[in-house]
Formats: structure tokens, C-alpha cells, sequence
């Protein structure tokens, strides 16, 4: 019997590491189960017990082969077992030098939780030496936010507002999460016009993206506070543990979602029993998916199966996978291609219609009041890739729009996201029955438009940088979205399952 095993997907991604990550398809695979422990052990909280099941037999390895047990030999696969059981036994809290079959199969956990990470965080088309930077060198460091000299940039910033022939004080200076927050005091009233014309200059002499400067007049009379971007190695990380903190709070909301930190680091939720529906639209890379895991983990963690289901449409087929799990999902399964995703959407329209009927029954206008005599959960329904579905049939736009319009008072409520954020995707009728908006990082600001009825998303910063449009705030609302892995998804999914 060997010691690690590893499915067919395990193996596909180790093999996609070597040939496009290392560019060396014939490296040992050692080296690959190494760095995925290396990633798994960079979460701080346990590997799943259900690792433990292997769906398509995969490979198999030797302890000599992964920790180097037993092998002093100058080969290149040193000796590191004792480091690996030491690091093992004090993230798990017990002594794995005294039991070689827990210690596999933490190991064993480890290394596949690691090898999803990667699965999910990397792929072939995006550099791995990024990927590496990013996942397992620079985030700790930026976790702790104070690597940044904002006495430098605030000396280049006061020479290049005296460029643009603004001279003030600069009154408070804060760092926010992935933006540096200066409040500047204009004497001269003039100076908030010339402020505003000047802002590409100001870009092009503090080297950051051009329009990636904002301005807004402060609270204070004579305030105006600007937000300049950091560059991205000084970024914090939104940990998913924000989210966590904040389910365990008492929420005031009926169906809470948390969608990030403000750009100073509040938390920042709303309800969607209220918007009623969410539009949320962003370029490839955005942070569309990872948007949509938070408001859906944000149910999960808040909510039990009694009070809220789900209705999942996926027309990609992997996004939501981790969720086939749920017991109670709305249509008994994930929609993965168009009969599908029809079946789930016209089984919802029926559903509402029922729920309607039952509501005149009982003599109530909506879901609310019904709520008060008789109890079923609300209804979420999310689909991943709107552009996609209604490109493959135009006629599911009409259980779309029927939804969008009537369905709220059903207690049923809709997520739509999209990549291509289009009229021909998002119709004037879907649009004005979708009144919140969230809007990541897209291309053009004719996308930023149709998405928010202004420009601006396209100056975003891309992974979770977004922009919230609510129906009682005249202005969108910047956010940064919390970074979840599959294994937060799991730890939610469990919590709504207990
Ligand atoms: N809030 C965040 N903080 C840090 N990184 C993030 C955040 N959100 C997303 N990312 C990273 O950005 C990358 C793209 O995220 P995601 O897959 O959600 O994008 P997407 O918009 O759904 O792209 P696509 O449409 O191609 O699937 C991932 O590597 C993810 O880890």
C-alpha cells in the first residue's frame, strides 16, 4: 500500500503545473505535491475530511518520494519528513510523530486541498510566476499593511498638485485596503474645478493608471479627498474570514449578503430581499465568480435550509460544482447546459405562479405577509454566465423577465452575472427590472455604462475591485470583495447543512 493518493484531477493539474507553471513537463512531480502543501498550509483553517474520498483513481506516492523520507542522498529530494510531521503537528495541534497514519492522511488532505487551490486560482493561460508571487510570497507580507512609505507619496503629490497649479495642505493622509486616502484642504474654491481637469496629469505624474485617480468632495467645508491607487504588491487582501465575522453578527437583513470592505475596510452588506435583484457584470479576470461564491457563502452562513434555496445555472459546468452538494438545491440539481438551465428557469416561473395562488388562498398580497402564516424559504437564483445562456437560446429571456418583474413579492430573487454586459444581453426589460447593479473591472466605458448609467468600471483595479449601484444612493459605492477559496465554499456549505 503507498502512502498519498491522488485522483484523476489531482494529476491533471500537476501535470498542467509542470508543463506551463515550470515549463519543465519532465520535473519530478514531487515538486508540484510540495508546493501544494506549501499552499494548503498558507490556510489557516483544516483540510476537509471529504479529501479523503477519491473520485477517478488517480496516482500513488511513497513518503520517500513526497517529504524525501529516509533519503539523505544528494539527489535532490532531501531528507525534509521530521520538518514536514513538526510544521504538521503544530497546525493541527497533535503529535503526528507518534502515529504515521494520521500523519498520511493530513498529509494526504494537505496536498489535495492544495493541488484544488491551485486548480482554482491558476490556469494555463495566466503566469505561474504571478500566481507564485501572489498566493504563497506577497500575501502575508501585505496582510500586515505596513510596507508602503505614504510620507513619499504624500511629497510627490503635493509637487504635482503645484504642477497643476494647486498649492495646499494635505490634512490627513489613510491607507484603505488597495487606495491611499488623502484629504486635501482647497483654500481656493476655484482649485476643485482645476482639481478635477487635472486628475489624468496627476495619474501620469504619480505613475498609476490613467482615471485610476478618484475625487470626492468631502464632508468638510473645503475638503476634497482624494483616493489614489497603490501598485498591487502593496495591496491588503480582503481574508475571507471578514465574512465569517461578520455571519456570526445579528443581521437585520432577510437574505444578507456580504459583498466586501469599503474602500477604508468597513464591512459592507445589503439585502436581497430588498434589491430585489442583482445584476453583476466584469471582464474576464474581474472577480465576477469570486464575487458571486461571497453572496452566496453570505446565505449559506447566515441562513438555514428552512428560510432560503438555491437555484443554480452554471452554463460553464465547473464554477458552481462545490455547491452540487447542497441538499435542497431548487430543480435537484445544478443547470449545466441549456435544457437545464430552461427546465430550473420555467420550473421557477411555475414556482412563483403556485406560491402567488397560494397566496390568495390564504387571503395575503406577497411572500411577506404569508410568511406570517405559513413557512417556506425564500428563493435565490443565481446564474453564472448570462451571456452565454442567451446566446444559446434568446427565448429564455422570457422566463428571465417574467421572474425580474413579478417575482419578488414571491419571495424569489435573481442573480444574474454576465462577461459581456451588452444591451443584447441585458434588455431594457431585464434592465429596468434590475435596479442594483454591481459592476467589476470591464473593458469599455460604454460597459460601465450600461451597467451603471456612468463611467468608471473600467478604471477599476480588476480581482474584487468593484462598484455597487443601490437604489437609494445616487452614487456607486466602492468595494473590495473578499478572496474566498473552495475551501471557505466548503466550510459554508457545511454550515447551512448541519
Ligand atoms: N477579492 C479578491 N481579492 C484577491 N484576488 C481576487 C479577488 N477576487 C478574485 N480574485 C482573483 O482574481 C482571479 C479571477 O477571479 P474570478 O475567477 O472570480 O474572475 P471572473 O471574473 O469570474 O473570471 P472569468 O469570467 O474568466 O471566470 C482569481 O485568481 C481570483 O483568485
Amino acid at each position: 500500500m503507498a502512502d498519498i493518493y491522488t485522483s484523476h484531477d489531482d494529476e491533471n493539474i500537476i501535470e498542467q503545473v509542470k508543463t506551463y507553471g515550470f515549463r519543465t513537463p519532465k520535473a519530478p512531480k514531487y515538486r508540484v505535491l510540495r508546493l501544494a502543501l506549501a499552499k494548503s498550509l498558507s490556510i489557516d483553517a483544516h483540510p476537509d475530511k471529504d479529501l479523503d474520498t477519491l473520485v477517478g483513481k488517480g496516482s500513488e506516492y511513497w513518503l520517500e518520494q513526497v517529504t524525501g523520507y529516509g533519503n539523505n542522498k544528494n539527489d535532490g529530494a532531501l531528507d525534509y519528513d521530521d520538518a514536514i510531521r513538526s510544521v504538521l503537528s503544530v497546525y493541527h495541534n497533535e503529535d503526528l510523530f507518534n502515529s504515521d497514519a494520521r500523519y498520511k492522511k493530513l498529509l494526504q488532505r494537505h496536498i489535495r486541498r492544495g493541488l484544488r487551490e491551485i486548480r482554482t486560482s491558476w490556469n494555463r493561460g495566466h503566469s505561474f510566476i504571478h500566481w507564485l508571487r501572489e498566493e504563497l510570497i506577497f500575501e502575508p507580507a501585505i496582510e500586515t499593511g505596513s510596507i508602503i512609505n505614504t510620507e513619499l507619496e504624500q511629497g510627490q503629490l503635493e509637487a504635482a498638485l503645484k504642477e497643476i497649479g494647486i498649492s495646499t495642505e494635505i490634512k490627513e493622509s489613510k491607507q484603505g485596503i488597495r487606495l491611499n486616502k488623502y484629504a486635501l484642504y482647497l483654500a481656493n474654491i476655484h482649485h476643485l474645478d482645476t482639481l478635477k481637469k487635472g486628475l489624468s496629469k496627476l495619474s501620469f505624474r504619480l505613475g498609476v493608471p490613467d482615471d485610476s485617480i478618484t475625487l470626492e468632495v468631502g464632508s468638510e467645508a473645503g475638503i476634497a479627498n482624494l483616493y489614489i491607487p497603490r501598485d498591487p504588491e502593496f495591496w491588503r487582501i480582503v481574508p475571507a474570514q471578514r465574512l465569517n465575522e461578520w455571519a456570526i453578527t445579528k443581521r437585520p437583513e432577510k437574505l444578507p449578503i456580504w459583498l466586501g470592505c469599503t474602500v477604508m475596510g468597513d464591512d459592507f452588506a445589503m439585502d436581497l430581499a430588498e434589491a430585489p435583484h442583482i445584476l453583476i457584470a466584469g471582464a474576464t479576470g474581474s472577480g465576477k465568480t469570486v464575487c458571486l461564491h461571497s453572496m452566496l457563502c453570505s446565505l449559506l452562513l447566515t441562513l438555514s435550509s428552512s428560510q432560503v434555496q438555491l437555484a443554480l445555472i452554471d452554463p460553464k459546468g465547473t464554477e458552481f460544482s462545490l455547491y452540487g452538494k447542497l441538499p435542497n438545491l431548487f430543480g435537484g440539481q445544478i443547470g449545466r447546459n441549456i435544457v437545464e438551465a430552461a427546465d430550473i428557469l420555467n420550473a421557477l416561473v411555475d414556482e412563483m405562479e403556485m406560491r402567488n395562488q397560494h397566496f390568495i388562498e390564504l387571503g395575503v398580497r406577497n411572500y411577506e405577509e404569508a410568511s406570517h402564516k405559513i413557512q417556506m424559504p425564500r428563493i435565490v437564483a443565481v446564474v453564472e454566465e448570462l451571456a452565454d445562456l442567451l446566446m444559446q437560446s434568446r427565448d429564455l429571456e422570457i422566463p428571465l423577465v417574467r421572474l425580474a418583474q413579478k417575482a419578488r413579492s414571491a419571495g424569489i430573487h435573481l442573480i444574474l452575472a454576465t462577461q459581456r454586459p451588452d444591451s443584447a444581453t441585458f434588455s431594457g426589460l431585464l434592465r429596468s427590472n434590475i435596479p442594483v447593479r454591481i459592476a467589476l473591472r470591464v473593458q469599455k466605458h460604454t460597459e460601465s455604462n450600461i451597467i451603471l448609467d456612468t463611467k468608471g468600471a473600467e478604471a477599476l483595479l480588476g480581482k474584487g475591485d468593484m462598484l455597487v449601484k443601490l437604489t437609494d444612493k445616487p452614487d456607486p459605492i466602492r468595494l473590495h470583495g473578499a478572496k474566498l477559496t473552495d475551501d471557505n465554499i466548503a466550510q459554508a456549505i457545511a454550515h447551512y447543512c448541519r
